[in-house]
């Protein structure tokens, strides 16, 4: 089994579903460069989630500009020389937009998207991290972040269907879909084992990866 193929990996899913703490864990053992969002740079992201319909443009604004910045630096990086794992594609930009913002704003941020849209590397892997929406709510909670605090169990709901629609169609990388319910890679070092495991052993283009209770 080896991992040295994988020199840009990609760990999305929704939000509190573990993304950031599994590219970390990942990118120390690969050896990697992790390439993380920086959610709490967001200067409107807590007044978002206590009234998003004032804040939801602003707020995809900021992450747009951010995540594009972040790519930018990417597309610097020598992926022959050195590995990157990340916590977000770009592509998940819009999929908040299409949540968060009303038709003429959504409108807008469509024409910013495509000016704005680098060509980026594609991932060698993306890793999609699923849970219900109640282990989501739970594991925010656990967080306990406060600019979370005003979070609301709709928009995790409507976030986790969004995210199951996106991967359903999603095709451009080869794309392992890991059930976290019953797997927590980063306080059980079998679990992170099982999927390093599995990774390795990747041949599909599209993959599930599930434990049991
Ligand atoms: N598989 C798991 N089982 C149980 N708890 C987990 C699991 N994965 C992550 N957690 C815990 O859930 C919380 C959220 O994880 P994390 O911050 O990595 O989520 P995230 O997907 O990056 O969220 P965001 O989209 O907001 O950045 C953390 O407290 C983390 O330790």
């Amino acid at each position: 089994m080896s991992l040295d193929k994988y020199k840009y990996v990609v760990v999305e899913g929704p939000i509190g579903v573990g993304k950031t703490t599994l590219a970390q864990k990942l990118a120390a053992n690969l050896q990697a460069q992790p390439l993380l969002e920086q959610p709490q740079e967001n200067p409107f992201l807590e007044k978002f989630y206590r009234d998003a319909t004032r804040y939801a443009l602003p707020t995809q604004m900021f992450f747009l500009f951010q995540r594009v910045n972040q790519l930018r630096d990417l597309a610097q990086t020598d992926l022959f020389d050195a590995r990157v794992v990340s916590d977000f594609l770009l592509d998940k930009d819009p999929l908040f937009a299409r949540l968060t913002l009303d038709d003429d704003e959504l409108n807008l941020y469509q024409q910013l998207y495509a000016q704005l849209r680098p060509q980026s590397a594609v991932p060698d892997l993306v890793i999609y991290l699923q849970a219900q929406p109640e282990t989501l709510i739970e594991r925010v909670r656990k967080r306990g972040l406060s600019m979370e605090s005003g979070l609301s169990e709709v928009y995790l709901y409507r976030l986790c269907e969004s995210y199951s629609r996106f991967f359903y169609h999603y095709d451009a990388s080869p794309l392992l879909i890991v059930n976290t319910e019953h797997l927590n890679p980063i306080e059980r070092d079998d679990d992170f084992t099982l999927l390093l495991n599995h990774i390795g052993n990747m041949r599909g283009k599209r993959e599930f990866f599930n434990l049991g209770e």
